[in-house]
Parts: C-alpha cells; sequence; structure tokens
C-alpha cells in the first residue's frame, strides 16, 4: 500500500443516508478548540474525563471482595461503559444518562444509549443494497433501514434535549464558558462570523461523535486482556512495567502513557490481530488511480481489509500468535498509529480519524487501569479463556469474564459521580 498514488481523494460511504457523516474539518476544528477549553484547567482532558470510567468501582465493586477469591467482572460491559462514559463526559459534561444500578454499575437508560451506538456501528460495516440502488430507501427490503433508524432514534432521544437546552442556554446569555464539544460546536462561526452549524447539524455531529468513539477502544483493550489473561507472562510483564513507571500509590494517569511502551505494544498488538470490523469504512476513487499495479478507475469502491492486513504474513511473522513485543524497539516510541498501513488502527491520510490521540489516550489508560489496579485470571474453574470470535463479527464469541482481584489501596478505588 505505500505505493498508493497519494494524489487520490478518498471519500466516505455507507449507510450514509442514515447516519450523518462527521466532516473532518469541522472535527479538527473542534477537537482544536476543545484542548484549548481544557488548557485552563487545573487537569487536561485526558485526565479528567478519562478517569471516568467504571471499572475501578462500579463493576468490580471493591468492598466486595477485596480480600476474598475475587469476583467475575464482565470486561466487554466494563469497556463499552467507560469509552461511553469519557465521550459523553467531553460531549455533554456527564458521564452517565439517568440512574446507575444499586452496586454503581451502568443503569438502563446508559445501557440502551451505549448498546444503540453498538447497533449504529454494526451496521455502519454492512452491505445495504439501498446504499447502491438509492430508489429503494425506506423499503427497508434487508430489515437493516429500521434497525438503523431505531437505533439512531434512541440515540438522539437521550442526546438532543441537551443540545436544545445548551443552545437556549447561549441564546438566553445564561451560558458564556466554553465547558465541553456541544458548546464547541453550537459557538464555531463561518468566515462571515455567523454561526457554523445549525441545530440540526450539531445533533448530527454529536451523534456521529459518539459513534465514532465507542467500538476501537473497547474492543482493542477487551481483545487485549483475553490474550494476556491467556498468556500471565505478557500481563506480569505489563504489570511490572505499570508498577515501574507508576508505583501502587497513585493511578495510572495521561502524562504516563508516553512511558508506557509494553502496555501500548499490548494495545497495538490487539488492533493488528483482532480489529473491530473485517473493513475499514468504505471510500470511493474520485479519480483514476494505480495502487501497487492495480488500476483503480474512477468511482470504485475501496474497501482495505482491516483483518487481512493484519494478518498478512508477507508482512508479519507468524502473523496469528498475540505478540506485543513485535512493536517494541530499543529507544523507539510504541505508538498506536500505523501510517503505513501494514494493520489498521487509525488509517491514514485525508480521511484517516481526527482522534488517533483521543483514541491512544483513551485505548492506553483503560488497558493500563484495569491491569494495574487488578490481577486477573479465567473466571471459575476455566483454564483459559476461549478466543472464537463470533460468527458474522471479530468480536469475542461471548463478552469476556475474568476474575479480578483488586491489588491497590482502597482509597485508590473512587466512587466516581457525574
Ligand atoms: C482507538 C480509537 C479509535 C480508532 C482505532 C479509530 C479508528 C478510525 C478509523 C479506522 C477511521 C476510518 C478512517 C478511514 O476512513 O480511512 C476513523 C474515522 C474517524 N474517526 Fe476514529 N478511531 C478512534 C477513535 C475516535 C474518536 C475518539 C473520535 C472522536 C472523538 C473519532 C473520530 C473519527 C472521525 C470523525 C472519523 C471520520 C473521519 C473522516 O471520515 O474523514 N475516532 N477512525
Amino acid at each position: 500500500m505505500k505505493e498508493m498514488n497519494t494524489d487520490i481523494c478518498l471519500i466516505r460511504l455507507g449507510n450514509t443516508n442514515i447516519i450523518p457523516v462527521l466532516d473532518p474539518a469541522i472535527a479538527r476544528e473542534m477537537l482544536k478548540r476543545q484542548d484549548a477549553i481544557f488548557a485552563n484547567r487545573p487537569y487536561t482532558v485526558g485526565s479528567h474525563a478519562l478517569s471516568g470510567g467504571y471499572m475501578t468501582t462500579a463493576v468490580v465493586p471493591y468492598n466486595d471482595h477485596h480480600s476474598g477469591p475475587g469476583k467475575s467482572v464482565n470486561i466487554r460491559t466494563a469497556t463499552q461503559h467507560y469509552c461511553g462514559n469519557v465521550i459523553r463526559k467531553m460531549m455533554f459534561s456527564r458521564r452517565f444518562f439517568g440512574e446507575p444500578t444499586p452496586d454503581g454499575g451502568p443503569g438502563p437508560m446508559e445501557v440502551e444509549h451505549v448498546a444503540a451506538v453498538f447497533t449504529a456501528l454494526k451496521y455502519l460495516y454492512s452491505f445495504c443494497i439501498s446504499d447502491y440502488l438509492p430508489f429503494l430507501r425506506g423499503m427497508n427490503l434487508d430489515g437493516q433501514e429500521k434497525i438503523v433508524k431505531d437505533a439512531n432514534k434512541t440515540i438522539r432521544n437521550y442526546q438532543n434535549p441537551i443540545i436544545d437546552d445548551r443552545i437556549r442556554q447561549w441564546k438566553s446569555g445564561e451560558r458564556k464558558e466554553m465547558e465541553d464539544l456541544t458548546d464547541v460546536l453550537i459557538t464555531l462561526k463561518d468566515s462571515d462570523g455567523k454561526p457554523l452549524l445549525n441545530a440540526d447539524e450539531i445533533k448530527n455531529q454529536a451523534a456521529e461523535i459518539m459513534i465514532a468513539t465507542v467500538d476501537n477502544p473497547s474492543n482493542a483493550v477487551e481483545w487485549a486482556m483475553a490474550e494476556l489473561i491467556n498468556q500471565p507472562e505478557l500481563l506480569a510483564k505489563a504489570t511490572e512495567e505499570i508498577d515501574r513507571v507508576v508505583g501502587k500509590e497513585r493511578l495510572v494517569e495521561e502524562s504516563d502513557i508516553g512511558s508506557l511502551n509494553y502496555v501500548k505494544a499490548c494495545a497495538r498488538e490487539s488492533f493488528r490481530l483482532h480489529p473491530m470490523s473485517p473493513f475499514n469504512v468504505p471510500h470511493v476513487a474520485t479519480q483514476d488511480t494505480t495502487v501497487a499495479g492495480y488500476f483503480i478507475p474512477k468511482g470504485s469502491h475501496a474497501m482495505l481489509s482491516r483483518y487481512g492486513l493484519g494478518r498478512n504474513p508477507k508482512a508479519w511473522a507468524d502473523p496469528l500468535r498475540y505478540d506485543p513485543e513485535r512493536h517494541l524497539k530499543d529507544g523507539v516510541e510504541v505508538v498506536l498509529t500505523e501510517h503505513d498501513l501494514r494493520f489498521i488502527s487509525f488509517s491514514t491520510g485525508r480521511r484517516g480519524c481526527v482522534a488517533a490521540l483521543l483514541g491512544t489516550c483513551m485505548t492506553t489508560m483503560l488497558l493500563a487501569r484495569l491491569i494495574q489496579c487488578f490481577t486477573w485470571s479465567p473466571p471459575g474453574n476455566a483454564r483459559g479463556i476461549d478466543l472464537t470470535e463470533k460468527e458474522d463479527e471479530l468480536v469475542l464469541v461471548s463478552p469476556l469474564t475474568a476474575t479480578a482481584v483488586p491489588r491497590l489501596a482502597p482509597h485508590l478505588y473512587p466512587t466516581i459521580t457525574n
């Protein structure tokens, strides 16, 4: 893929009639502005929002089993809801919708919100006949349109009232300070100083950000944990690195990420071997081009195989083996981006992910905290984790469940408030 003609301009297709596509220019501007908002705070966006996961308290209630044999934890719930918490905090200044469960776990409203986001994501990559024959739109021939519309409605039912209220606050002058990404979207201006986005556009962008954030980090961390629990010697190395860099007196912070090379190598290996989806989002060539000797006529749909690239034996020795150490080189910092496309994490180029830094922070922080905070083993009497993939998706066939025993002092497991 290195031979790719850089003049090629790729744009994105796929269920776009139903799921809005975030304009990358707006996204970049937004992320830039967001940095500025948080720069004046005593915390960075990362350390504030990223510590908002459930993994230390709610999913693994500390007092239940600190000195006991440990408790079974659904790691998929923890990783998916962590991502939901982080992006809701950044978008709407609130981690949760509704009330949590009595033990502090994700309550029914958040479960519904996050589930709807994952449903929308699942169908983003599906072949949908009306994407190719638009006159079929609205007929719900393959059932996908209704599923995605319902999911989209659920997402918006939670988000849109907050956005409407926020627009009202800005109009009435009640709100003057920017707090989060909703404020950024509302106050973006065009070159004439007029609001860049109307209410519907803001709602579309918010829905897109929610959809863009949650699947990759949560899936990569779930797979990394499954692989590491099955290879305890690798888990021990990651734990040793965290204890050496961070110690056991405080939690991993965003500022530690640069030094956690082994943990990042584990996450990077997870992106290589276990991508969230078999293909990158579809693109279309806007002009004739040649890639690796193959002529690609204008208008062709280009689907890069995430699965195929990451497991290509020409690029990776023993490609099916989970081996984080293949990414370690003396004196070189491990990153989760891969611009040579030997596998796809954030992709690259004009339509590559706009949030590689945030995605790296979320993934590394989540994985590092899970490893730092608990000693993990297979659940019950199981001898290992079943690494079978689901038949129609690349996720683990069943949500990863493992036994967790806290390994830090009790005061380091704070109760998270909104
Ligand atoms: C580990 C985390 C993440 C990974 C691995 C990831 C990966 C990707 C990939 C593979 C694409 C498609 C690129 C292409 O079409 O070639 C993409 C696009 C995108 N991502 Fe991410 N992403 C992550 C997190 C995020 C987050 C946190 C946000 C926003 C807050 C985000 C926003 C976007 C947007 C807006 C696009 C569309 C860009 C465009 O179409 O031009 N991503 N991401």
